[in-house]
């Protein structure tokens, strides 16, 4: 049976209200839960101490107390749903001045074009997509996500001169089917279902052709149940939409009215504290459910990488282009490898760990054919100079 300490300390984290107790019960219980602080907002509302050290407080009090704490923690998500969907910048005077400042230190792709291949010189590149909002533009739709032919073309041209990898939050075989490229690595439910190019690649060898990692695979039956819940709890709700990422569930808020949010949020909590092993991230007008292993896509690109051999090499240049939230983690490990960089791509400036900027995925497909027209015109180039030399050693021997 789960001890009431158990209960609130899980309450403390999850939103969780207590039903019923003793009141030594929940005298042990507030001392556990007054050390990590998560009830009492401020020092007002701290009850008075009681004999043998223990704080005393009526469980009215403690109900009311834990109802409070529920609140600003529902408060918080809703805060954070907003900030992560900025529906409402505009363009006021100083956040062109942020604009800048940020443009500065985050400068566009396009514009360091040269400097970035520059400092990638001698090194391999791996490229590491994301799809939403970086392959494809943000649509209200998420089965309609669609990438444009041109986009296709590019990625398949660029993956005949880089290794190329697909890192979405989306299950794999729903990304695939709008990518449709089999030569391409793709790491699917952010990062957790990872699998190898089905069509002959340049870069692998036998063993990369069969690379399959899925880490969370033991949380198919949770997430399958979970989908299930968020359905059925969330049906009232007008313009939610519940996707089944197969390693991950997306709560979509992106057609729900903004006074609906924090009945949103409600509802999803409501199912998510039954589940401790699950936990919530957020991206664009998104909750994304996820199981609590220490995986993500910054974690995919390392396993991508060693994959294809470039584990502990200093001759790699991985570039990964994102624009969401969850890509922060890829961002972040890039950084503290001191290898390759992130390129975000945000018309708004961002918190970010990535280097550089682009602003829509019109942008990243410019991107991506510069690269690979630089690629193509230093191979040429390259392959000119061994000619060169080839003739004036057959002539020196002659
Ligand atoms: O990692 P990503 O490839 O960027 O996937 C993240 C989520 O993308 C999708 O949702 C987002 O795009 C939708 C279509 O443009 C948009 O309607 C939604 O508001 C965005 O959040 C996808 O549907 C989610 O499952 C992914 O987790």
């Amino acid at each position: 049976m789960v001890s009431l300490i158990e209960q609130i300390d899980k309450m403390t984290s999850q939103n969780v209200l207590v039903s019923d107790a003793t009141k030594s019960e929940i005298n042990m219980a507030i001392a556990v839960a007054v050390s990590n602080s998560a009830l009492f907002t401020t020092a007002a509302q701290k009850p008075p101490v009681g004999p043998g050290g223990f704080i005393t407080i009526s469980r009215k009090k403690l109900l009311q107390n834990l109802e409070i704490s529920g609140a600003a923690r529902l408060n918080t998500w809703v805060d954070s749903m907003k900030a992560s969907s900025p529906t409402h910048i505009k363009s006021t005077p100083s956040l062109c001045q942020d604009q800048s400042s940020w443009i500065l230190h985050h400068p566009s792709a396009l514009e360091m074009f040269e400097q970035i291949t520059k400092a990638s010189k001698g090194k391999q590149i791996v490229m590491f997509l994301d799809y939403d909002g970086t392959l494809s533009p943000i649509v209200e739709d998420p089965d309609r996500a669609f990438m444009s032919d041109a986009m296709r073309a590019t990625v398949r041209k660029l993956a005949r001169y880089f290794p190329t990898a697909i890192v979405s939050g989306r299950c794999r075989d729903k990304v695939y089917s709008f990518v449709r490229l089999a030569e391409l690595y793709y790491a699917g439910s952010h990062g957790m279902d990872i699998k190898g190019p089905s069509k002959g690649s340049k870069y692998k060898n036998g063993a990369h052709q069969a690379v399959l990692f899925q880490p969370a695979s033991e949380f198919v039956p949770m997430i399958d149940e979970v989908y299930k819940a968020l359905l059925e709890k969330t049906k009232s709700t007008p313009g939610a939409k519940v996707e089944h990422n197969k390693f991950c569930v997306s709560v979509h808020f992106r057609c729900v009215d903004e006074k609906r949010w924090s009945e949103l949020a409600l509802q999803v909590r409501s199912v998510l504290k039954d589940y401790p092993k699950l936990r919530l991230t957020q991206g664009r007008k998104v909750l994304e459910i996820r199981p609590t292993i220490k995986w993500d896509k910054g974690k995919a690109l390392e396993f991508l990488l060693e994959s294809l051999g470039f584990a502990n090499c200093t001759d790699v240049f991985p570039v990964y282009i994102g624009d969401d939230r969850t890509d922060e983690d890829a961002f972040k490990v890039l950084r503290e490898r001191g290898q390759g960089f992130g390129i975000l791509v945000s018309k708004i400036p961002k918190d970010t760990n990535a280097s550089y900027s682009l602003q829509e995925p019109s942008e990243v497909m410019d991107f991506l054919q510069r690269l690979v027209r630089w690629k193509r015109l230093s191979l040429r180039r390259q392959f000119r100079v061994r000619r060169r030399f080839e003739e004036m050693a057959t002539s020196l021997a002659n």
